[in-house]
C-alpha cells in the first residue's frame, strides 16, 4: 500500500547551496503516480533549482531525489522524464518542427511523435515557421511539445504557462488535464497561484527555498488558521512556530499560525506559560489567495 510504485517523484532533505546561499533547503516532497502537482512559489524562492537536482542537472549539496524509484539522474530514468527547464536550446533557423526533429531523432522517436506532440502543444498551424519567429508563447508551446516527445509517462515542466497569454494559459490547462486524464504524472512550477488551483491535485508551496505547505488545494482553502496578538512578539513567534512546525507568519506584530483553530486553548496555554501576554488569539478564514499570500510573505519586509 502507498509503497514506492506509487510515488513518481520524491525528495528527502534536498538541499541546495550557493556559496552560502541557501537555494534550496532541505524540501522533502512527494509526487504520486498520475497526479498534476502544483511546485508553487514566487520568484527566486528555489523552484527551478529543485526541478533541476529532480532531473540530474544539478547536484544537490545535501539530501537526495528520486524519481521513478530510482535516484535522480541515474541512467535510464531521464527515458521516462519529459522536461521543460528553462528554454532548451533550438536552432533559430530550423521551423520548430525541424527542431523537434532533431530533439526525436536524440529520443530514438519518429516523425509521428513530431506531429503528435506539435498537435498537442497547440503549434501544429505554425511548426513549418522558423523558430526565431516565433513569440514568447511559441517558443514556450515548442519546449512543451519537446518534452512529450516519446510520450514520457511522467513530466517536469518549469513554468509552462510564462509568457503565455490568458487563452495561452487556458490551452496549457486543457493540455495538462488531457495529459493527466491519459495517465501521465505531471510535476510543474508556477508563481500564480490561480493557474495551478484548477489544474492540480496537490500543491506544494515553497518560500525562500523551503516547502512551507504540501497539500491538496482544498486542504489549503479549508486549513483553519489563527490569529494572535501578543507580546512580545519575538517570544510568541517562537512559541508559535514551536507549535506548529514553523507555520507562522507575522505581519505588522500580528502573527498568523496555520493551525486547526481547535487548538486555540492549547495554545494559548503554551503562550501563557512562556510568559507571553495573549491580548487576542481568534480562528481566521482565509481566501486561498491569502494563504498562498500569508505562506509567502517575507516576515522582515512584511512587517
Ligand atoms: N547557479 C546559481 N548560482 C548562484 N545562485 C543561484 C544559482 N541558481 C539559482 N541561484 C539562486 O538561488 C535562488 C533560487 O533560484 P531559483 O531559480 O531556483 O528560484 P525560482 O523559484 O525558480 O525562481 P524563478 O521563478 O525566478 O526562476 C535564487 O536566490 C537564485 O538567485
Amino acid at each position: 500500500m502507498g509503497g514506492r510504485r506509487e510515488v513518481a517523484v520524491s525528495t528527502r532533505k534536498l538541499t541546495k547551496k550557493y556559496g552560502e546561499h541557501l537555494a534550496v533547503d532541505g524540501v522533502s516532497l512527494t509526487v504520486r503516480r498520475g497526479e498534476v502537482y502544483g511546485f508553487l512559489g514566487p520568484n527566486g524562492a528555489g523552484k527551478t533549482t529543485t526541478l533541476r537536482m529532480i532531473l540530474g542537472l544539478v547536484r544537490p549539496s545535501g539530501g537526495s531525489a528520486t524519481v521513478l524509484g530510482r535516484p535522480a539522474g541515474s541512467a535510464g530514468v531521464n527515458r521516462y522524464v519529459g522536461a521543460l527547464v528553462e528554454g532548451p536550446g533550438f536552432y533559430p533557423y530550423l521551423s520548430g518542427r525541424d527542431n523537434l526533429r532533431v530533439l526525436a531523432r536524440y529520443r530514438g522517436t519518429g516523425d509521428d511523435d513530431v506531429e503528435r506532440a506539435l498537435e498537442r502543444a497547440g503549434l501544429a498551424a505554425r511548426a513549418g515557421d522558423p523558430f526565431k519567429a516565433y513569440s514568447l508563447g511559441m517558443k514556450q508551446r515548442l519546449g512543451v511539445a519537446a518534452a512529450l516527445l516519446g510520450d514520457p509517462g511522467l513530466l517536469i515542466l518549469d513554468e509552462p504557462t510564462n509568457g503565455l497569454d490568458p487563452a495561452g494559459v487556458g490551452d496549457m490547462r486543457l493540455l495538462l488535464a488531457e495529459l493527466a486524464g491519459a495517465g501521465h504524472t505531471v510535476l510543474l512550477s508556477s508563481h500564480m497561484l490561480s493557474e495551478v488551483e484548477e489544474t492540480c491535485d496537490r500543491v506544494g508551496v515553497i518560500n525562500k527555498g523551503r516547502l512551507v505547505a504540501e497539500a491538496t488545494v482544498g486542504e489549503l482553502r479549508g486549513a483553519g488558521g489563527l490569529r494572535v496578538r501578543a507580546e512580545p512578539v519575538s517570544v510568541a513567534l517562537d512559541v508559535s512556530k514551536r507549535l506548529t512546525e514553523d507555520h507562522v507568519t507575522a505581519v505588522d506584530g500580528v502573527l498568523h499560525l496555520r493551525a486547526d483553530p481547535g487548538r486555540a486553548a492549547e495554545i494559548t496555554r503554551a503562550l501563557v506559560a512562556a510568559d507571553v501576554d495573549v491580548h487576542e488569539i481568534r480562528p481566521v478564514e482565509r481566501s486561498l489567495e491569502e494563504v498562498f499570500f500569508e505562506m509567502t510573505t517575507d516576515e522582515e519586509v512584511a512587517r
